[in-house]
């Protein structure tokens, strides 16, 4: 369950009592979620989310966060939108934490992952990405490649006890995905604007096979945008059994260029990002494995998950294996 901080009556009834949505009628924590506690506020006006943000989020960057969803919104992207209290102000404290409400969004997140699911998402997340361009503000990914070094150095002893040999395997991706990397090294560049970064099933939501939703985008930032369908192709297209579908990849990459067509660049460089994004994903894993006490109210997610991914796009040479 993710919620970290608990919110007493008297802290919420003087929390709202800034805002003019109404009074209230009902307040549950959202068992969903690993990085933020959320909360489900019904008003006499409405629902909404109100999120308290906790451990990955800097405070210093919720505007650029909280700016970034009104902005999308006006370019007719459905996110959660930020509402602001009787003084225009949307970032509050609460319960000692920075804390906003947003909008709440209709929709359910799919559980299992169906074909009819790619092609939309990839439509939506070019279509983020189009309407990213004209956001202005830069925010540095501090999750990129120039993180995964410190991040699986804070967790080489844990690794051995999450897998034997595990370090010595991270060790020799590193060594082959990062100087291949788009922008590093004096390797060409990619397009780059405002990237979701976590776009998995649970952050978007569908209505009748359509996507009537995106949600959390506390990892957004301005980056690769084809490493976004890199993150996608590793949160969307693999089952259970960690074998890859390439007819969901097909539908993915298919439904992005419906909207934004891929550069030859873009596309020969896939496998990497895809490795990268993998890598991304294992090592915020680990280091929450290794460090999440056991009697914490938060599941930790399986950082071998994201191994069996890595290696999947370790050996796939070419844009062929995704598709395309
Ligand atoms: N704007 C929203 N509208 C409806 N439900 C939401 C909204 N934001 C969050 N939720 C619910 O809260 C859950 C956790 O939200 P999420 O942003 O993924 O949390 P975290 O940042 O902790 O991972 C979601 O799966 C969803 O059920
Ligand atoms: N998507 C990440 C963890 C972040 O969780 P979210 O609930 O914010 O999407 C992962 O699966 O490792």
């Amino acid at each position: 369950m993710a919620v970290y901080t608990d919110v007493s009556d008297e802290a919420l009834e003087a929390f709202l009592a800034d805002y003019a949505i109404g009074g209230l009628v009902a307040f549950r924590g959202i068992a969903e979620g690993v990085e933020n506690s959320n909360f489900q506020l019904r008003t006499t006006q409405g629902d909404f989310i109100l999120t308290l943000y906790e451990k990955r989020v800097n405070v210093r960057e919720l505007p650029w966060f909280l700016g970034l969803m009104q902005h999308l919104a006006v370019q007719g992207v459905t996110c959660p939108q930020p509402v602001a209290d009787k003084t225009g102000t949307t970032l509050k404290t609460l319960a000692g934490r920075p804390a906003a409400i947003t909008t709440f969004l209709p929709g359910v997140w799919p559980r299992k992952v169906r074909t009819c699911h790619c092609r939309p998402l990839g439509r939506a997340l070019a279509q983020l990405h189009e309407a990213g361009r004209s956001y202005a503000p830069v925010r540095h990914n501090s999750l990129g490649p120039a993180a995964w070094q410190p991040l699986l150095n804070s967790c080489r002893s844990g690794a051995e006890t999450v897998q034997r040999g595990l370090e010595a395997e991270l060790d020799a991706a590193f060594a082959h995905i990062l100087p291949l990397w788009p922008g590093r090294d004096g390797n060409p560049d990619l397009p780059r604007g405002q990237i979701h970064a976590d776009l998995f099933p649970d952050n978007v939501f569908f209505l009748h096979d359509s996507v009537s939703g995106l949600i959390d985008f506390y990892f957004a930032c301005t980056d690769i945008l084809a490493y976004d369908i890199a993150i996608c192709l590793n949160a969307w297209c693999f089952e259970v059994d960690g074998s890859f579908n390439v007819t969901f990849a097909r539908q993915l990459l298919q439904g992005y260029q419906d909207i934004r067509p891929l550069s030859a660049p873009e596309l020969a460089a896939l496998p990497v990002l895809a490795r990268g994004a993998a890598m991304r994903f294992l090592l915020t894993r680990l280091y929450d494995w290794i460090n999440t006490p056991a009697d914490a109210l938060v599941t930790p997610k399986d950082p071998l998950d994201y191994l069996k991914r890595l290696r999947f796009h370790l050996a796939t040479e070419n844009v062929d294996g995704y598709g395309v």
